[in-house]
């Protein structure tokens, strides 16, 4: 279902990840635009400040490096690719802090590649430290880490990576800018009566015949990526738009609702698309059995689990598998993705988490399954 205006949903949107490319964030490739990154900086920083959470997925390192090495050519070989993006990286890092800074917000940097989400330890170990940065009120800004991967394992288009992203954190929407007002029906630069899509369904096969491939020699997944991003997006139940980068305020007028660019709604919601991922998580690694007074907590009062309240370790599972909670008769009530491993568990099973560090050695987190991470299924 499509609302009239979708727009509006924005109005709404608390978890936002905005996406730049590296065309918009390197000037076509003239060197990293460090007025234009100050502008959606002001315009993130006040998104922060009106209680909203926001991460930057922000392109542009290997363009940046080739800029500072002097390389008019886009090397073949991915060692030199690699460099150069780690030349640019610390351009990139140095003006988001800066542009970030000056409007009173922190930055963080968080480099990322396929493997990290693919793995589960380390999906949730990115997923509970960017979920930290937000509460902290910091923003994330995002790369592929390209010094560690090869062409067979890279995400390549940030925009994959930002729906990935958007997916991790089950932001409520993605925002890609881009250098073009949005979506039209055929690729502007090749067709002079392409139209523009103001709005249709995330994952609508439509879109995808009407979306091309890059149309600079900067930008490297064109508009089609941008199409799949919205699809995986819409996955977790983020809506997604495309809009212009230049385009003046873009963030602030369409987080108050406006329409600006393409938009591509998701069409399941964020609740029901997180328990679908649950449950389709049939083969479950383990449980833990919880006392009455967890089992309160957790269906009547919307709390995480504690290891104090456990009463039994069943299984053989690592941090981050999905495990069922079972109140006291043995029936299921909840699943979620564990904290601790199973030996783990066993060891703090009934204990306080001022205990954890004596029985540990550490401490990862004080819940066994943290709110965010399970839904109920009783
Ligand atoms: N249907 C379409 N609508 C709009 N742009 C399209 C379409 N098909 C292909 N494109 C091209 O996609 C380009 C944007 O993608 P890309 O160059 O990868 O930019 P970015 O660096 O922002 O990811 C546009 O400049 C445009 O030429
Ligand atoms: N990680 C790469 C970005 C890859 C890329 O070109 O992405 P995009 O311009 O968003 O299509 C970089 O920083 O250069």
């Amino acid at each position: 279902m499509q609302d009239k205006n979708a727009f509006l949903l924005l109005r709404d949107a608390k978890r936002i990840v905005v996406k730049v490319g590296s065309s918009l964030v390197t000037n076509e490739g003239r060197g990293l635009d460090a007025a234009a990154i100050g502008q959606w900086c002001e315009q993130l920083a006040a998104l922060v400040k009106d209680g909203r959470e926001v991460i930057m997925v922000s392109s542009g390192a290997i363009a940046e490096g080739m800029k500072r090495l002097g390389w008019a050519v886009r090397p073949k070989a991915i060692h030199e690719l690699q460099a150069a993006a780690a030349v640019g990286q610390m351009g990139l890092a140095q003006v988001y802090e800066t542009k970030l800074r000056e409007n009173g917000i922190g930055s963080a940097q968080v480099l990322l590649t396929h493997a990290d989400l693919a793995d589960r330890e380390r999906y949730l170990n990115a997923r509970s430290t960017l979920l930290t940065l937000l509460q902290l009120g910091v923003v994330p800004v995002i790369n592929e880490n390209d010094t560690v991967v090869n062409d067979e394992i890279k995400f390549g288009d940030n925009d994959t990576l930002g729906a990935l992203v958007a997916n991790l954190v089950e932001a409520d929407a993605l925002i890609i800018l881009t250098d073009q007002r949005g979506l039209f029906s055929a690729d502007p630069r090749k067709d002079p009566n392409a139209y523009f899509v103001h709005q249709a369904n995330a994952g609508d096969p439509a879109l995808e015949a009407m979306a091309g491939g890059a149309g600079s020699s900067i930008g490297s997944g064109g508009m089609i990526t941008k199409i799949l991003a919205a699809k995986r997006a819409a996955g977790s139940g983020a809506s997604t738009v495309i809009a212009w980068g230049r385009e003046p305020q873009a963030l602030i007028r369409l987080s108050q609702g406006e329409a600006v660019g393409t938009f591509l709604q998701a069409q399941t919601q964020k609740n029901q698309a997180r328990k679908q991922w649950m449950a389709d998580h049939l083969q479950l690694r383990g449980s833990v059995s919880v006392d009455d007074g967890a089992a309160s907590m957790l269906r009547d009062a919307g709390k995480s689990l504690l290891p104090i309240g456990m009463t039994r370790v069943s299984g053989d599972f690592s941090r981050g598998d999905v495990i069922a909670v079972r109140d006291a008769s043995g029936a299921e009530i909840a699943r979620g993705l564990a904290n601790y491993s199973s030996s783990e568990a066993r060891l703090i099973c009934r204990k306080p988490s001022s205990e954890f560090e004596k029985l540990l050695g550490y401490i990862a987190e004080p819940e066994m399954l943290h709110r965010t991470n399970l839904v109920l299924t009783r």
